[in-house]
């Protein structure tokens, strides 16, 4: 686990270009900002070569897409190949509603992800594994989430996410977890698509390592949100989301380290 690369963030501020859904997109914009990357929104296909161009990595947000928006997403996704910018997707609700699962296999068939970061029921869902997705929660199942998230990026050659009380990272063979976090992250919507596109921030200082990057994304903003509940003497969900983007700007590497739970 490489910490470090969050003081790398800081030291470069690369930029984040996504697209996002209009229910979180204020927040992504700003977790992106506190934690020292440089968030950029599209929601104009002409201009995304442009955008690519200047972005250090590039998230895509399904979360909220009309037709004209698949289009849109199409194109940034092969223009991240294209222009090698690490390319990172979060299929929301995939395990809930068909029609976003079928959008997203189709998409994901015509550009390379590098990154999948989803709960339990969106992975299981792209790995074609039997769970019981809830809307955009991970809802619930009885298969191992490690053989889930593995089985998940075997499937789509990529690195995967699978979060929840404990974030699973893998590529298929290897594997890291993280146990750092807390529940109030639930009861913030939101939450997984800041990380998401706080993922593309590590993947852009990563040289290319993605695992390594996206098993520190979710350390570092796991362990965040642990730090922060610790000091809330009650659950707080308004408080607790104010004060992640104090703590996303705030926190240090030894922050980090001294509460880190990780294998
Ligand atoms: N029960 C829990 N305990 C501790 N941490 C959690 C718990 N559930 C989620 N997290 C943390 O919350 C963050 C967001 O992950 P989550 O799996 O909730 O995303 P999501 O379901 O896509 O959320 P969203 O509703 O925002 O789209 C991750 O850092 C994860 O580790
Ligand atoms: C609530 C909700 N509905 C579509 S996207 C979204 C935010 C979580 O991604
Ligand atoms: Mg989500």
């Amino acid at each position: 686990m490489k910490i470090d690369l969050l003081n790398q963030i800081r030291e470069t501020n690369p930029v984040v270009l996504n697209i996002s859904n209009f229910v979180t997109v204020q927040d992504v914009a700003n977790g992106i900002n506190a934690i020292g990357a440089s968030p950029i929104m599209s929601e104009e296909i002409a201009e995304t070569d442009e955008m690519v161009g200047i972005s250090n990595a590039v998230a895509l947000n399904l979360g909220a897409f009309s037709k004209p928006q698949v289009d849109h997403i199409l194109a940034m996704g092969k223009a991240a190949n294209a222009q090698h910018k690490p390319l990172v997707i979060d299929p929301v609700a995939v395990g809930a509603i068909s029609y976003r699962k079928k959008v997203a296999l189709d998409l994901m068939n015509q550009f390379q992800v590098d990154v999948i970061r989803g709960n339990a029921g969106e992975i299981a869902a792209l790995a074609d594994v039997a769970w019981d997705a809830k809307g955009i929660d991970a809802g619930s199942g009885n298969q191992d989430v490690v053989e889930v998230a593995k089985a998940a990026a075997k499937k789509h050659h990529c690195v995967v996410i699978l979060s929840g009380e404990t974030d699973v990272i893998t590529d298929g063979e290897h594997v890291a977890r993280v146990f750092n976090g807390t529940p109030l992250f639930q009861l913030h919507v939101g939450s997984g698509d800041m990380l998401s596109s706080i993922v593309g921030a590590f993947c852009a200082v990563s040289d290319g390592d993605y695992f390594e990057a996206a098993q520190t994304a979710c350390l570092v903003f796991a362990s965040i949100g642990q730090l922060v509940a610790d000091q809330l003497q009650e659950e707080r969900p308004g408080t607790f989301s104010a004060r992640l983007m104090d703590e996303l700007h705030l926190a240090s590497v030894a922050d980090i380290e001294k509460i880190a739970q990780f294998d």
